[in-house]
């Protein structure tokens, strides 16, 4: 499994920052209140060693999203160590639960590790393997499905999850403008076919007549589609 880059490859030019990084720097000003000790370390660690975690903006974001909904149950698509699921498990509250998936099982001991940590262990569980083959296996519907897997599996993943998510929950996933390649003609994609996937996704997403969709373009642009109600 390949995992992306999280910054925009100032190598290619045609790969566009979608938040100019002024912008950026001042809504990273305004997030402080979130501070904590185990999250600060999570995110030094995707520094040092360039793991593309969704980072605080996107974090606040989910946790928002989550909490709007009123979520209780939450299934995550490729974890990495748990930072996302940090956010989610915040928002679900004791109670609530957070399913965790990965195929790297380094990953779900450093979550594991984290979370705890940060008193947030018993809403999580978190199961090593395929995404796709871990949520086969679960039951039920979800107050919210989060897609952060490798990106040519995304229209594979959204129709799949669709099914599943409850009228009136999310269905949300990131790196859906993936720095700009979905927007230009002309671009080096890191593996390819993953611009044309996101794009595909992005359109089925947008298309189906069940959702309510949006982008917001914070970092790397995150789709939220909510199942309608009727
Ligand atoms: C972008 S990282 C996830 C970051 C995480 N959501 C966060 O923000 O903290 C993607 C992760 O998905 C895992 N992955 C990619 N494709 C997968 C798949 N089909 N099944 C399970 N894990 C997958 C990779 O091992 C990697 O850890």
């Amino acid at each position: 499994m390949m995992t992306e880059i999280k910054s925009a490859n100032m190598a290619n030019p045609s790969v566009l920052i979608p938040v100019d990084p002024a912008i950026e720097r001042y809504l990273y000003s305004l997030v402080g209140a979130t501070d904590h000790k185990v999250l600060s370390e999570m995110e030094a660690y995707a520094l040092q060693h360039n793991f593309p975690i969704v980072g605080r903006l996107v974090g606040v974001f989910l946790e928002t999203q989550a909490k709007m909904v009123s979520a209780k149950r939450v299934f995550e698509f490729g974890s990495g160590y748990g930072y996302s699921a940090y956010w989610f498990a915040r928002a679900v509250g004791p109670g609530g639960e957070v399913i965790c998936s990965d195929g790297d099982g380094a990953n779900a001991f450093r979550a594991k590790e984290y979370l705890q940590a940060a008193g947030l262990q018993d809403r999580i569980s978190f199961h090593t393997g395929l995404a796709q083959e871990v949520f086969a296996a679960t039951n039920g519907s979800f107050d919210i499905c989060y897609n952060d897997v490798d990106k040519g599996d995304y229209p594979q993943i959204w129709q799949m999850a669709k099914e599943r998510v409850r009228p009136g929950g999310l269905y949300i996933a990131d790196n859906v403008l993936w720095h700009g390649r979905v927007a230009v003609d002309d671009y080096e994609d890191i593996v390819p076919g993953w611009t044309e996937a996101i794009m595909e996704h992005n359109r089925l997403v947008f298309e189906d007549p069940e959702f309510d969709a949006f982008i917001n373009p914070t970092r790397d642009g995150v789709i939220v589609a909510r199942k309608k109600n009727e």
